[in-house]
């Protein structure tokens, strides 16, 4: 059984979006005046669109913000299931198009062949990130950390000392690039935004047990160095 994090509950998306939208950017101007810059690791998938619009609006420093993605598929990023796609078709827009992007795809043909260049590339983004957005899919998977990956791929992930990986999903599609375990919770502050009832029922299955491999969201949320408040909204 794992403590359960924060958990703040909305009625509907917007509500969430926007009360989300508002702690990010506030986190995000915090630590650049504190430190001249801040950095953002954000999820892909179809969850954040409405919230990246939101953030996008804010009236932040966006140019002393590194933005990179959490996992990508390796697709290249004009694809329609490309994440960087969608940061910068929704998120990279009005006034946070001045901030500094990084995506994790490159041209080689495959995630693994490609993973020691976003490596070196990502070698000077600001870390400990200051604040890191995750999603969650249906089978217990954040960033790609998939449980139906091959084991010695997913312990890979959970527990290298490596900033990302290569992961090939067998029950989803696309072989992905993922930041590790280590590299994520080397966070200030986690945010997990889920929504809709089904996402809720799979958080709950998440918490009732400590199993990593089965969810790996649980490496996540039964951790208590890096906070995590979790959003959800129905
Ligand atoms: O494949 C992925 O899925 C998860 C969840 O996506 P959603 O569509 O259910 O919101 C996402 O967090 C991850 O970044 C993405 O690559």
């Amino acid at each position: 059984m794992i403590k359960e994090a924060v958990f703040k509950s909305f009625d509907n998306t917007e509500a969430l979006e926007q009360q989300l939208a508002d702690r990010i950017a506030a986190g995000l101007q915090e630590a650049i005046d504190k430190r001249g810059e801040a950095s953002l690791v954000v999820s892909g998938g179809k969850t954040p669109t409405g919230l990246f619009n939101k953030l996008s609006h804010k009236p932040i420093d966006w140019s002393e913000v590194f933005i990179t993605l959490a996992d990508e598929r390796w697709v290249d990023a004009d694809h329609q299931d490309s994440n960087e796609n969608t940061v910068r078709s929704v998120l990279l827009q009005n006034r946070a198009a001045n901030a500094k992007f990084r995506g994790l795809k490159n041209m080689f043909a495959t995630a693994a062949a490609g993973v020691d260049m976003t490596t070196e590339q990502l070698a000077n983004f600001p870390r400990p990130f200051d604040i890191v957005i995750l999603g969650m899919g249906n089978d217990g998977h954040t960033c790609s950390w998939f449980p139906c990956a091959a084991p010695t791929e997913l312990n890979t992930a959970l527990n290298t000392d490596a900033l990302l990986c290569a992961v090939q999903p067998t029950t989803a599609p696309y072989e992905r690039i993922t930041f590790s375990k280590k590299a994520i919770l080397n966070s200030r502050q986690i945010y997990l935004h889920l929504v809709g009832e089904q996402k809720l029922d799979v958080y709950k299955k998440a918490l009732a047990s400590d199993v990593v491999t089965e969810m790996p969201i649980r490496a996540v949320l039964a951790q208590h160095k890096t906070p995590v408040d979790v959003f959800w909204s129905a």
